[in-house]
């Protein structure tokens, strides 16, 4: 690896994030802060992570040659992907190509983590069917007689979901017979990356879910304290930590992270999404990055899980993790069409304990997560309330 400190230079460490949202954002400011170049990439121009960083490319990332032709030019030491949706086929033909002409760029964590988790059934195959975890009931469709009969043999109620998809996108919760139909076409439509192939999972009628964040690193492997989050159509609204759980089910948990982040080796943060009820535990999804849920970290730990998958990716030493006691995010959304404008920034902050990210995203076209607030309370309970009362004091503009 190059030596960190000197950007723009013959001696710099050069990152390139595939995807610049606001994940991507605070991994790019603490990046920025051990000096290295960071280089951002999405489909659209001035996306948050883009504004600050040192250069930033537009192209579409599920293009393969768009992608290999990008990394030829930029020539990064660590590629860092910060959604799903890249061409993660040419990530993996690039990581073995590096290897065979002894090239010192890694993908992170590593190319099969991507691919794996780019599309559903990578990864729940490997969970379900490899490693043997708990999972909820599934198929993978194709067409919709397919999906008919996988809605019969599944039963209601089911969740649907197009493979390729986040933060609930073409997501629907099949009830009734009445909404069978629907799912599938919002499947076909909702998604990130076209119409497709889509998965039924049986339903789990969960006490709480969680985002186990796990990062691994050069001195092992260290989980974060349980992060609860609530959601709404398959997108995060709230989160909060530490979510209280039985050691039973806490252990449980790690034991799972343990195991799918393992497989997927690497270094970096990952979020392990977990239902929970009583002591019984449930492999949801991994992502191979730092997780909306996570924001929280911005106020409840000394390193964020951005500032954690930095020092992680970096192969800087992770001793010790602390916590500043109850906390909670909430996401702030934007619904309608044009530039948002927000007011009402300082009534958010009159409270002590609370902070606020507005992501800098340059439009809203329906609806878009465009900020986060922050908040510390005595027990999660209050942290919540603070956090939603400050989300409340936000006004957003579309013009
Ligand atoms: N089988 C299931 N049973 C019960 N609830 C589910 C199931 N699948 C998904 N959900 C609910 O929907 C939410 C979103 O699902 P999932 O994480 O698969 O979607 P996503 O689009 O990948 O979201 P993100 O990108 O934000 O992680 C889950 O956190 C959970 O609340
Ligand atoms: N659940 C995944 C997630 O939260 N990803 C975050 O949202 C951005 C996309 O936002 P956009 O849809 O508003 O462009 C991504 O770039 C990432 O930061
Ligand atoms: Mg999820």
């Amino acid at each position: 690896m190059t030596t960190l400190g000197t950007p723009l230079s013959p001696h710099a460490c050069r990152v390139l994030l595939l995807g610049s949202g606001e994940l991507g954002k605070e991994v790019a400011i603490e990046l920025q802060r051990y000096g290295v170049e960071v280089i951002a990439a999405d489909r659209y121009a001035d996306a948050p992570a883009m504004q600050v960083a040192h250069r930033s490319h537009v192209l579409d990332m599920l293009d393969g040659q768009a992608v290999r032709a990008l990394i030829a030019a930029e020539r990064p030491h660590l590629i860092v992907p910060e959604i799903e949706a890249i061409h993660t086929q040419t990530l993996v033909e690039l990581e073995r190509e590096f290897a065979e002409r002894g090239t010192d760029t890694r993908v992170i964590p590593t190319a099969r983590a991507a691919r794996l988790t780019m599309d559903r059934e990578g990864i729940r195959r490997l969970a379900a069917e490899t490693l043997q975890l708990p999972t909820s009931p599934y198929r993978f469709v194709d067409t919709v007689e397919d999906y008919r009969a996988a809605v019969a043999e599944i039963g209601l109620p089911c969740v649907v979901k197009p493979v390729m998809s986040s933060s609930g996108k073409g997501q629907s919760l099949v009830r009734g017979t009445d909404d069978v139909d629907r799912a599938w076409d919002y499947a076909q439509t909702g998604g990130r990356a076209g119409a497709g192939r889509v998965i039924v999972e049986g339903f789990i009628d969960f006490d709480y879910e969680i985002t186990l964040l796990t990062v691994r690193h050069a001195g092992g492997t260290t989980f974060c304290a349980p992060i609860g989050h609530l959601q709404r159509d398959g997108d995060y609204r709230e989160s909060w930590q530490p979510q209280p759980m039985s050691p039973r089910a806490l252990e449980r948990a790690q034991q799972i992270a343990h195991a799918i982040t393992d497989d997927l080796g690497g270094w970096g943060v990952f979020g392990v999404e977990l239902f929970v009820r009583g002591d019984e535990v449930w492999f949801s999804e991994v992502s191979p990055r730092p997780h909306d849920t996570g924001l929280v970290t911005l106020i409840s730990q000394d390193l964020s899980e951005f500032a954690l998958h930095a020092r992680a990716i970096l192969g800087l030493p992770i001793p010790a993790i602390r916590e500043y006691g109850p906390s909670a995010s909430c996401a702030v959304l934007a619904q309608g069409h044009g530039v948002p404008v927000f007011s009402g920034v300082d009534a958010a902050l009159t409270q002590a304990d609370t902070q606020l990210r507005l992501f800098g995203k340059p439009r809203v076209e329906g609806h878009r997560r465009v900020a986060v607030t922050l908040a510390l309370g005595a027990d999660v309970d209050a942290a919540r309330e603070r956090a939603r009362e400050a989300a409340a004091a936000l006004t957003i503009e579309l013009r």
